[in-house]
């Protein structure tokens, strides 16, 4: 299934003009929550085990029957979570998105929020996010900054695609450590955002990023 990015009402901020369904992020089930926790932490425990062949088969015929019972009823694709910012405002975005879906195990949940420039997480990465030894992959370096750069364009302005995404890596970005990372609108020329966003750790930059976002919306 594909996500037509064309709006069919006349209410393109929200996910439901594009037929997409639509969650409010505390609407979720606390133990759907744990879930996710729990299985973020089981990928990391099955990237870094050493554990006997035998221990080995037995939990992957574990997780077999675990994922079987969950897949008898599945989200649609493209179905949307609005969450509260700080703020009062609400941003909205893919439930599994791979950097900060509330459902997603995977992601390594950065929470963007709004400050005065634009917006901020902060986020400690483990080593399911290892690019070189004890170093953030600067594939994903890329993916939460393209995340802060986009929310930060829907949340000035309106939700868009990223038509450029530019990385500058300026130091080695370190798992284990605590990471700010900042988003911010430039400029705005009808369709056209231009954003860009920054990672630090110890305070000292380690990525910056330039992006153009292209709004799905018809202006106006
Ligand atoms: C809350 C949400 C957070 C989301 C965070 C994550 C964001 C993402 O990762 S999005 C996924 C990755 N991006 C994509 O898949 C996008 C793929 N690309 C596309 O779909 C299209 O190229 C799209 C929508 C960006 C633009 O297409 P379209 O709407 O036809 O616009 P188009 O007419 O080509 O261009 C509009 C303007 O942007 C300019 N432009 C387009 N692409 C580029 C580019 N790569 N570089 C420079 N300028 C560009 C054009 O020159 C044009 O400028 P002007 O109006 O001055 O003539």
């Amino acid at each position: 299934m594909t996500v037509n990015t064309q709006p069919v009402t006349e209410s393109p901020d929200d996910p439901r003009a594009f037929g997409l369904p639509l969650v409010d992020a505390h609407s979720l089930p606390a133990e759907l929550r744990t879930l996710v926790s729990r299985v973020h932490d089981l990928v990391d425990a099955v990237a870094n085990t050493e554990v006997d062949t035998d221990t080995l088969a037995e939990t992957a015929a574990t997780v077999e029957g675990l994922t079987d019972r969950l897949n008898v009823a599945r989200r649609q694709i493209g179905a949307m979570v609005r969450r509260e910012l700080g703020d009062g405002t609400t941003m909205v975005g893919t439930i599994t998105n791979i950097v900060e879906g509330e459902t997603n195990p995977a992601a390594p949940q950065l929470f963007l929020d709004r400050t005065d420039e634009g917006l901020r997480a902060e986020v400690t990465l483990n080593t399911i996010y290892q690019g070189p030894p004890g170093l953030v992959h600067g594939g994903w370096i890329a993916a939460m900054l393209d995340q802060a750069v986009g929310s930060v364009s829907a949340v000035e302005t309106s939700p868009g695609l990223t038509a450029n995404l530019e990385i500058d890596y300026r130091r080695p970005t370190p798992l284990f450590t605590p990471l700010e990372i900042t988003s911010w609108v430039e400029r705005v020329e009808g369709r056209k955002v231009f954003v860009a966003g920054r990672i630090r750790a110890h305070g000292q930059v380690t990525a910056e990023a330039t992006a153009l976002m292209i709004r799905v919306e018809a202006d106006g």
